[in-house]
């Protein structure tokens, strides 16, 4: 009689890709909700209501009555009943502009009317940075690496995912909420309220993101590593791309910020019950594994010791990828989110369709990071990949910060590349890292790449709200803000870029040296 041999879950093709599945669909949800509010820059940091006209320009709702009103007096139509309140979508407006130094009439209609929330660029710069304040200060996503390594992927992903939650909770409430003149930490009580809520979900979404990559290891290991990974990102890109294009139309339509994030929150349960459903996979995983183990007589691999951090820490290769991830993605990430007003004011894109084009930065990397990711599995070039995309980051910023070629189609073929690159560089970095350092380490040492590249992601946000406020905000002589120059902030993003291509290259001569082999497949023939 032929024996059973023993298989684990993993060797299951349909198992392990819907594994992947499953804890790619909870980071979709974290990624939908990161990124919910970049879109809404314009409408943040305007005061006062903002009336949306149905040819897509907008206007301040004060501007609007008191234009009504003086073409009214004019004309000697009799005044009409129009308070910033009254405003509603399907009314026709009437009032005089400067048309070619002409003066005319015009007629347009309201599609929507939704409540600005006044604060300044340096305030939106704070609350988008927030993300990774309680990771960084507080070492918190440091210390989620050694609780994985330590608790493990289903207590560590059921506890992040949850963080998350909380954290969408606090920021949807703060947004929803008017707090009048309250402070709170010296600052407008909704920008910091929205802020801590939003620290505690950037707290969860990291956490989970590394537990992922160690569910994606655990599974992949020895086989489509560098496809997985690549798949489970272009699933978080999804989510980023959804978040771009739907969340002003949304908050336009309810007449409110806090709604897209309302909806995020919701999302999010939905991202948190799919986790729970993993957990029962990975049980089943783990009692195959063992299983399997018992009948090869296998010794129990040793578990993680806080002294194996000190192997991590002796790696140049695992410093020269930590300084690439916080070069690469400073470049990236923070661009996002100052990018949809980039579009409006400096490529004069409609307010309406300007989160469309950074929008197509994730879309194109849905299909090319899986692409990039099974060319790495299959012919290696992972060094060379990383040093072609931190080039066209590099490009792409010095392009952004020309003060020529201002149309919006010019705009969309540089976002085209931003894709490729930001497709290249994550489908050959994150598969690397399991050729520097060994499976047991690998969660505390995904923590260490995320804590260093959320200082990025933390402090970069802050500088560019800061240098679009005192350096690139454009005011008239009553002090009126009349547009903006982004000379200054696409500079400081290329600097990035420059940077990164310097370490790629290290990181390749490293390669060459220690033998890690980012430059051969991943596939075991
Ligand atoms: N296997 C690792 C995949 C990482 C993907 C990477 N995400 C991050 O680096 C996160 N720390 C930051 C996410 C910020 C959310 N917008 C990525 O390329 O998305």
């Amino acid at each position: 009689m032929k024996e059973k041999i023993q298989k684990k879950l993993s060797d299951s093709k349909a198992a392990r890709w819907t594994a992947l599945f499953i804890v790619s669909f909870t980071m979709m949800c974290g990624y939908f909700l990161t990124d919910v509010m970049s879109p809404l820059e314009n409408l943040l940091t305007t005061k006062g209501k903002v009336v949306y006209f149905t040819d897509d320009t907008s206007m301040p709702a004060d501007t609007l009555v008191a234009k009504v009103r003086l073409f009214s007096a004019a004309n000697m139509l009799s005044e009409p009943d129009l308070t910033v309140e009254k405003l509603g979508a399907g009314a026709k407006m009437q009032y005089q502009e400067q048309v070619n130094g002409q003066q005319v009439t015009v007629e347009k209609t309201i599609s929507s009317v939704a409540r600005g929330e006044g604060w300044s660029s340096t305030e939106y710069g704070f609350f988008s940075g927030a993300y990774g304040l309680i990771n960084v200060f507080l070492l918190m996503l440091f210390f989620g690496g050694v609780i994985l390594d330590k608790m493990g992927i289903r207590f560590t992903g059921t506890m992040s995912s949850g963080l998350m939650l909380v954290g969408a909770l606090i920021k949807w409430y703060a947004l929803s909420t008017d707090f009048g003149d309250a402070q709170l930490f010296g600052m407008n009580m909704q920008v910091a309220l929205a802020s801590v809520g939003f620290a505690i979900f950037g707290m969860g979404a990291e956490i989970t993101g590394i537990t992922v990559s160690k569910v994606i290891v655990k599974w992949f290991a020895g086989k489509e590593l560098a496809l997985a990974m690549g798949l489970q990102v272009a699933m978080a890109r999804i989510g980023t791309a959804l978040a771009l294009a739907v969340s002003l139309p949304v908050a336009r339509m309810m007449g409110n910020v806090s709604y897209p994030v309302l909806f995020g929150a919701i999302v999010l349960c939905t991202g948190f019950v799919s986790y729970l459903v993993y957990c029962m996979m990975d049980r089943k995983e783990d009692a195959s594994a063992e299983a399997v183990r018992m009948e090869s007589g296998q010794e129990k691999e040793e578990g993680f010791k806080m002294s194996d951090l000190k192997q991590i820490f002796c790696s140049r290769g695992f410093w020269l990828i930590n300084l690439l991830c916080l070069m690469f993605y400073a470049g990236v990430f923070p661009f996002l989110k100052f990018a949809t007003k980039l579009m409006i004011y400096k490529y004069d894109v409609p307010e309406s369709f300007a989160g469309l084009i950074p929008a197509l930065l994730p879309f194109g990397t849905i299909l090319l990071t899986p692409v990039f990711g099974s060319l790495y599995d299959r012919i290696g070039r992972g060094a060379t990949l990383m040093i072609i995309g931190s080039f066209m980051l590099t490009a792409v910023h010095v392009l952004f910060a020309l003060p020529v070629m201002n149309y919006w189609w010019f705009a969309v073929v540089v976002m085209i590349v931003l894709g490729i690159a930001f497709s290249l560089v994550p489908s050959a970095m994150w598969p690397s890292v399991p050729k520097i350092i060994p499976m047991k380490q690998l969660g505390s040492a995904y923590a260490i790449i995320f804590y260093i590249q959320n200082i990025g992601l933390t402090t970069v946000p802050w500088l560019i709200g800061w240098v679009i406020e005192h350096f690139a905000t454009l005011r008239n002589e009553a002090g009126v803000i009349t547009g903006y120059d982004y000379t200054a902030p696409m500079v400081i993003f290329a600097i990035f870029g420059v940077c990164a291509i310097v370490i790629a290259m290290l990181l390749r001569a490293e390669d060459a040296k220690k033998h890690y082999g980012l430059e051969e497949a991943n596939m075991k023939k």
